[in-house]
């Protein structure tokens, strides 16, 4: 062995000492010494065996036990230990923990070889060893005491008390107390009884450990013997310390649970804590035995309750279930209520019930669900699909998500948010604007092309914002809205309008080119307008004022005169002899005659005067602002000088004098009226007083112009009253001095005035138009004398018949000529017609047409007055005249001037080359009459050989 001799051989000499059978274990339990006492008892050598070894097989938990136990104190065990034949021997056991002195842990162990015993001492011995160990294992402390002094103990009281048993003997038992105090009032309370014989119980008595710390024992005592006091007392104490802290706490926790605790047995309410009370509204100790049925709405509930939590409870499982209950005053209350027996190896010993009250928390959970179902029901019902996202995964999505992406119930939850994109490029712009947006604290909005589940694509606004704003990661919610209709509508809507506009565009051409067109229209209309209020107000040839805006300005120029207190005058200018330009060279020359004419008269005057062209070869000229009349010598002069000098036009120098007539205002006339029919009389005047003048109106010319038109009043009816005649004068063959011809010339034997000499009243006709139907009784009744001369028998003279201007152009004269023709019978081929040169030459092919017809009929034409107008050539070759005849003005003074010879020769010869005859007219001398002769006229007419006369004159001459 290893163990050291001198121990074991001290502890085997020890054990030598015993006289009983004695071994030595150590902390392994192997037996290190034994006497030979023991040695002889089992038959074999103990030193070196185990303890497996040493005791019998049965014995050998017990004593491993006791001996582990008597390292630390004394313990005492009947056992039986193993012989060397393998038989058993009964023994005593009695072990205690080697001294210090012994130099190694262990137990000593005494055997009492139980067999060596009489059956007396034996059962004796076995008794008290039985009382001993009874003693000894008792878990309670027992006390003997006598005269307040502790006389024995059991260990478990001196253990109790944290002595020995040796130091707890004999001490005073005041000593275990708190204080004498409690001793005498413990003493008081179990005294009378003890000293009575009756045993004496104390639920809780606290006494004091050695160390002075404070323990509850229960407490039981009993007079040992209880006729005699003296024997003492036997006391029992139980530490109750745990016990009494466990049931503390256990009521702590009773009256402190924040939920009820009740506890039935047989299913009567034994007891409950303060929640519960409260909870059911019972008082403290009110429910205690009343059955537990009185908390259930229905004995169907409670059957229930106990069909189902017994059986459990009773197999040691807990019951729970949440139910209705009832309180006190009857209302109900929602409850989790859990059961658990209180001894699951003795069903009958009760049942604890924990119940919570969960009323506010089912009311709160109910409202919660309904709130979530309602929030379902929104969310399922929602137009958008709404979707829970975290870390790119579906987390929830509603019906409308699944519906927009085409899924099953339930599909999208788990799917990575970027299987909804078609392409990664697209889910990783998303993602990157979702992911700036959040970054930023924004919500993160737009629009993306989304994937179906078949692969189709679709338009989404989506709109994304984390469940934490201040937080960018985590989980987020999003609102997806399919808005493909809306981007297709929103497109149509831009080609719509890009059309539009592109319409707009092209309407807005078309009107502005319609614009320009009505803007070109509208300066076309004004300037027509313009013109037309132009051609309303001004002369078209010369674009001088007409007779209208003459009129106006003469108004204003009254009004203005008045205001200032000045004199206006009139000046009516008539161009000399313009008719006769005219109608020789033509309209083209006339025309440009006057508008030199006009452009001559402006430059004459001033700006401020007005030059008007009432028409033909009338102008006026206004001149406003003058202080005396005489102011208008002067610009009557200009006028004069403007046109004195002549207008060169194709070749030709033209000649032109104006006769102007002047009326002064407010002198000759107040109104417009008044003043230009005055100016007009004077420029009468001025014509009569030898033209190229002007004259200032007078009173008396306007006498002259009453006679005017008593002349014309009077010529209307002249016909109707037979006041006209004819008189004719003889044109003679200049060889012969024999009548050729006889002229007719009109007389007018006016009734009361006698008569009245063509100059007079033709010019009148001519004007009025008198002419046509007087020209025509002319025709008539020459002819209707020529047929009475020859039915008188007398020689047939030719007649020569003036035709004036307007008589020749007028439309009835060809057939006229043909009715007179035929209703007189006359021989045309004794007419002639005599025509003005002027008239001849006015209407060019017109008059040849004319002429034509006239000479086809057999009447012979001559061109009367030749040499005062502007004879064509070219037309005088075509006319079918055969004889013109030289106006008196070249005969007149034919013997004096050298010019009108040479003229008058130079017309003779220019007939004589168109094989023409020549007349000259005016022949009053024989001087006349001989220098005709020697130029070759073959015709003369004159007062030298005859005043016009009387038909009866001509008569009566032929008659001779
Ligand atoms: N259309 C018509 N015109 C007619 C008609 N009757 C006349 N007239 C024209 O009137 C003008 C004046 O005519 P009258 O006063 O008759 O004078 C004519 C002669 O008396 C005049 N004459 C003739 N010889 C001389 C003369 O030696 N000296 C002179 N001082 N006068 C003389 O000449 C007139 C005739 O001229 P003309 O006709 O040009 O041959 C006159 O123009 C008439 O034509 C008519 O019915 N219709």
């Amino acid at each position: 062995m290893d163990r050291a001799p001198t121990h074991s051989r001290f502890v085997a000499e020890a054990l030598h000492l015993i006289g009983l059978p004695a071994c030595a274990c150590d902390a392994a339990g192997v037996v290190f010494a034994a006497n030979p006492e023991l040695n002889a008892l089992t038959g074999r050598d103990a030193a070196g065996l185990t303890l497996v070894e040493l005791f019998a097989e049965h014995a050998m938990p017990a004593a491993v036990s006791q001996l582990e136990a008597a390292r630390d104190r004394e313990q005492d065990w009947t056992s039986a230990l193993a012989d060397a034949n393998g038989g058993e021997i009964a023994v005593q056991v009695r072990a205690k923990p080697l001294p210090a002195g012994a130099g190694c842990a262990g137990a000593a162990i005494v055997f009492t070889d139980l067999r060596e015993m009489d059956s007396g001492q034996a059962a004796l011995r076995k008794a008290l060893l039985e009382q001993k160990a009874i003693l000894d294992n008792a878990y309670v402390g027992i006390l003997f005491s006598k005269d307040g002094v502790m006389s024995s103990c059991n260990p478990r009281m001196a253990e109790m008390f944290g002595y020995t048993q040796e130091e707890l003997i004999g001490r005073r038992a005041i000593e275990v107390f708190p204080s004498p105090e409690v001793y005498s009032r413990f003493g008081k309370q179990a005294g009378p009884l003890l000293g009575n014989g009756l045993p004496f119980e104390a639920p809780e008595a606290q006494f004091r450990r050695r160390d002075g710390s404070l323990f509850w024992c229960r407490v039981r005592a009993k007079a040992v013997d209880t006729g005699r006091n003296e024997a003492g007392t036997i006391w029992i104490l139980e530490d109750v310390t745990d016990a009494r802290r466990t049931m503390n706490e256990g009521e702590a926790i009773m009256t402190n649970a924040s939920f009820g605790i009740l506890f039935t047995r047989d299913r009567i309410m034994r007891r409950y804590n303060r929640y519960f009370s409260e909870m059911f509204g019972y008082e403290a100790f009110e429910a205690i035995g009343m059955p537990g049925r009185i908390l259930y709405p229905s004995d169907k509930m409670y059957e229930h309750v106990g069909a189902v939590a017994y059986p459990l409870v009773s197999a040691g499982k807990p019951f729970q279930t949440e139910l209705d209950m009832v309180r006190k005053d009857g209302s109900v209350l929602w409850v989790q209520l859990i059961a658990f027996a209180v001894n699951i190896d003795d069903s009958a010993a009760g049942t604890i019930w924990i119940i919570e009250d969960r009323t506010e928390q089912k009311r709160a959970e109910e409202s919660l669900r309904n709130a979530l179902l309602e929030n379902q029901a929104i969310l399922d019902s929602a137009v958008l699909g709404i979707a829970v996202i975290e870390n790119g995964y579906n987390l929830r999505c509603n019906t409308k998500m699944e519906e927009l992406f085409g899924y099953a119930p339930g599909e999208i939850v788990g799917l990575s948010v970027q299987s909804l994109y078609p392409d990664k490029a697209g889910w990783q712009v998303a993602r990157d604007e979702t992911s700036r947006n959040f970054h930023s604290g924004r919500l993160s909005v737009g629009e993306y092309q989304l994937m179906r589940k078949d692969g189709t694509t679709f338009w989404a606004r989506l709109s994304g914002r984390p469940f934490d704003l201040s937080k960018a990661t985590g989980r987020s919610v999003w609102l997806v809205d399919d808005v493909t209709a809306r981007r297709e509508a929103a497109e149509a809507v831009r080609r719509a309008r890009d059309e539009l506009e592109v319409r707009v565009l092209e309407r807005t051409a078309e009107l502005a080119g319609a614009n320009t067109l009505l803007q070109a229209e509208i300066v076309e209309r004004r300037q027509a307008e313009a013109r037309v209020h132009h051609m309303a107000y001004h002369d078209s040839l010369t674009g001088l004022p007409n007779r209208s805006l003459l009129a106006d300005r003469l108004d204003r120029a009254m009004l203005a005169a008045q205001r200032s207190d000045r004199k206006l005058a009139v000046m009516f200018i008539d161009l000399d002899r313009f008719k006769t330009i005219n109608d020789s060279l033509g309209h083209m020359t006339g025309d440009y005659l006057l508008k030199e004419v006009a452009s001559r008269l402006c430059r004459a005057v001033r700006a401020s005067d007005t030059v008007a062209r009432l028409g033909g070869d009338e102008f006026v000229v206004l001149v406003p602002g003058i202080r005396a009349a005489d102011e208008c010598n002067q610009v009557a002069e200009k006028i004069i000088d403007a046109l004195a000098s002549p207008i060169p036009f194709e070749g030709r120098m033209l000649h032109i004098t104006p006769s102007i007539g002047i009326s002064v205002y407010p002198d000759d006339g107040a109104d417009v009226e008044t003043l230009m029919r005055h100016a007009d009389a004077a420029m009468y005047h001025a014509k009569a007083s030898g033209r190229n003048n002007y004259q200032f109106f007078t009173q008396t010319m306007n006498q002259a112009a009453a006679h005017h038109f008593e002349l014309e009043s009077s010529l209307r009816g002249a016909l109707a009253r037979y006041e006209f005649e004819l008189f004719y004068q003889p044109i003679i063959d200049i060889d012969t001095r024999q009548v050729h011809t006889l002229e007719v010339l009109l007389r007018w034997r006016r009734g009361g005035h006698g008569l009245v000499q063509p100059d007079a009243f033709i010019p009148i006709m001519e004007e009025s138009g008198l002419i046509v139907p007087v020209g025509e009784w002319v025709m008539r009744k020459a002819c209707e004398q020529s047929v009475a001369w020859q039915r008188q028998g007398l020689k047939p003279v030719p007649l020569a018949v003036n035709l004036s201007p307007r008589q020749f152009m007028h439309k009835g004269l060809i057939e006229s000529i043909r009715r007179i023709l035929d209703e007189t019978g006359i021989d045309p081929a004794l007419i002639e017609f005599e025509i003005t040169e002027t008239a001849l030459m006015q209407h060019g092919e017109q008059t040849l047409g004319i002429l034509g017809q006239i000479n086809r009929m057999g009447i012979r034409l001559s061109i009367d007055d030749f040499g005062t107008g502007y004879s064509s050539l070219a037309y005088l070759k075509r006319f079918p005249v055969k004889k013109v005849k030289i106006d008196r003005a070249f005969i007149k003074d034919l013997e004096n001037s050298a010019e009108d010879r040479a003229i008058v020769a130079a017309i003779i010869a220019l007939s004589n080359s168109l094989q023409l005859s020549v007349v000259a007219e005016g022949v009053e001398s024989e001087g006349q009459y001989k220098l005709l002769k020697g130029s070759g006229c073959q015709y003369a007419q004159g007062f030298l050989f005859s005043q016009p006369v009387e038909v009866q004159d001509v008569t009566r001459a032929l008659a001779a």
